[in-house]
């Protein structure tokens, strides 16, 4: 457990704080790697789920009949391994994860790509992880896939689909979730010379024939870089910190945090090609509304932000919550509620009705969810809090707690 009982006077100023590399740009540069060769790849994420992406693709390496790949949490590596490992001929594969992974759907990739030829089958239950898998020559082009329950999915066919014969043409059913997602996907594809056409329900990747990988920067993860967000809006006028390696022309979709964060009272801006300095200017909205479709990971520090500043919201587009690390609107609503919030949520909204004085000395849950640590921890500012297992961080943000620290935060480790 971590406790946050008192605080120091006042931060030194300025703060800086340098985050590792996304996690998401990390994890497709390390499959596109894998798939082209040869990528130079800087700034690669520290996060438990790009160490388990980059220990499972040495173990590709190994000879034995089975390889056995544990992916612990990590929803982005079981995916686009999902779909790495059945292009791989000759080699039989058993992926597996920790036990919320066997909870969360795969059913729409493997779907897929058995109709594409490939041959996975299920360990355990249908449709979820562990899953078997006898690589193949995989020469079609053609493959329809659900859009509407995990981006990844389609990521991991975009990112496959330069190995295969005639590139691949995907065929997207339903609406598109967490769609700043696959564009991101598109733009690493395109950094490496791949030809990607996206219009509305269709993509489509050409093949690459003659590539020569280039280097790679990985920007630093915006997702990340929310809890300062919410630090920033919990902090006196005036206050501000640099944030590297961050540019406003991202391509990850978090970067919509500098529009988000303008409601409540936070200003961003880039002030050299690789730092943005966010700074508290105090011009509130009382009430706010927002689609989070394209933002999940930012739910839940938009709602802690909320509560925080005693502001009502209204998030909707959060059908994708409950397959995530743990049904996360529930656990939301919750823990929100231990600090006096009123909560109501449906399959895809929350409802917060703040409290004009927080409930101290509260003990946050986090569930083996690490966006649950990350999102309460910026409270400490606010009232006096616990949180249990905060070791989850570093399932993204390994240096949370050290960086914590720069904010006057006194944070006591207890068992
Ligand atoms: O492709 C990615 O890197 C991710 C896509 C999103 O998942 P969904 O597409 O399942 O919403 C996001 O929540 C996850 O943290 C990372
Ligand atoms: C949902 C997340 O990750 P993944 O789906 O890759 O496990 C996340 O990081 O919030």
């Amino acid at each position: 457990m971590i406790s946050f009982l008192e605080k120091s006077a006042n931060p030194r100023q300025p703060i800086e704080i340098q985050i590792s590399g996304s996690k998401s740009e990390s994890n497709r540069a390390l499959i596109l790697d894998q798939v082209l060769g040869g990528l130079d790849i800087a700034n690669l994420s520290d996060s438990d789920d790009t160490m388990h992406l980059v220990n499972a693709l040495k173990q590709l390496k190994t000879k034995s009949k089975t390889i056995k790949i544990n992916v612990g949490h990590a929803g982005t590596t079981m995916r686009f391994l999902t779909a790495l490992c059945a292009t791989i001929p000759q080699q039989e594969f058993v992926i597996s994860g920790s036990e919320r992974m066997h909870q969360r759907p795969i059913k729409p990739l493997v779907d897929a790509l058995n109709n594409f030829g490939a041959k996975i089958s299920y360990l355990k239950n249908e449709g979820y992880p562990p899953l078997k898998i006898k690589g193949e020559n995989l020469t079609k082009d053609k493959i329809s896939i659900q859009a509407n329950i995990s981006s990844q999915y389609i990521s991991a066919l975009m990112l496959i689909a330069p190995k295969l014969p005639q590139g691949l043409n995907i065929n997207l059913k339903g609406n598109i979730t967490s769609r700043p997602y696959l564009e991101m996907t598109k733009a690493l594809l395109e950094q490496q010379q791949i030809k990607v056409d996206f219009n509305q329900s269709q993509i489509k990747v050409h093949s690459s024939h003659s590539n020569s990988p280039t280097s790679v920067e990985i920007e630093s993860d915006w997702s990340s870089a929310s809890y300062h967000y919410a630090l920033v809006a919990f902090s006196n006028e005036g206050f501000s910190v640099n944030l590297s390696n961050f540019n406003l022309n991202s391509v990850q979709g978090d970067a919509a945090l500098r529009d988000i964060y303008k409601k409540f009272g936070v200003k961003t801006e880039q002030v050299d090609h690789k730092t943005i300095k966010i700074t508290k200017i105090n011009k509130l909205y009382s009430k706010i509304k927002l689609d989070l479709i394209k933002t999940p990971d930012l739910a839940q520090t938009i709602a802690v932000t909320c509560l925080g500043l005693n502001i009502n919201c209204e998030l909707s587009g959060l059908h994708t919550l409950k397959i995530k690390e743990t049904d996360r609107l529930q656990a939301l609503k919750t823990e929100l509620e231990k600090f006096g919030g009123r909560v109501k949520i449906s399959d895809s909204t929350l409802q917060l009705q703040s409290v004009g004085k927080l409930e101290p000395y509260q003990v946050i849950s986090t569930y083996n969810d690490h966006r649950m640590a990350l999102a309460f921890a910026p409270l400490a500012l606010k009232t006096k809090l616990s949180i249990e297992n905060p070791e989850v961080v570093s399932k993204s943000y390994t240096n949370y707690w050290e960086d914590l620290k720069q904010y006057g935060i006194i944070a006591k480790i207890t068992k």
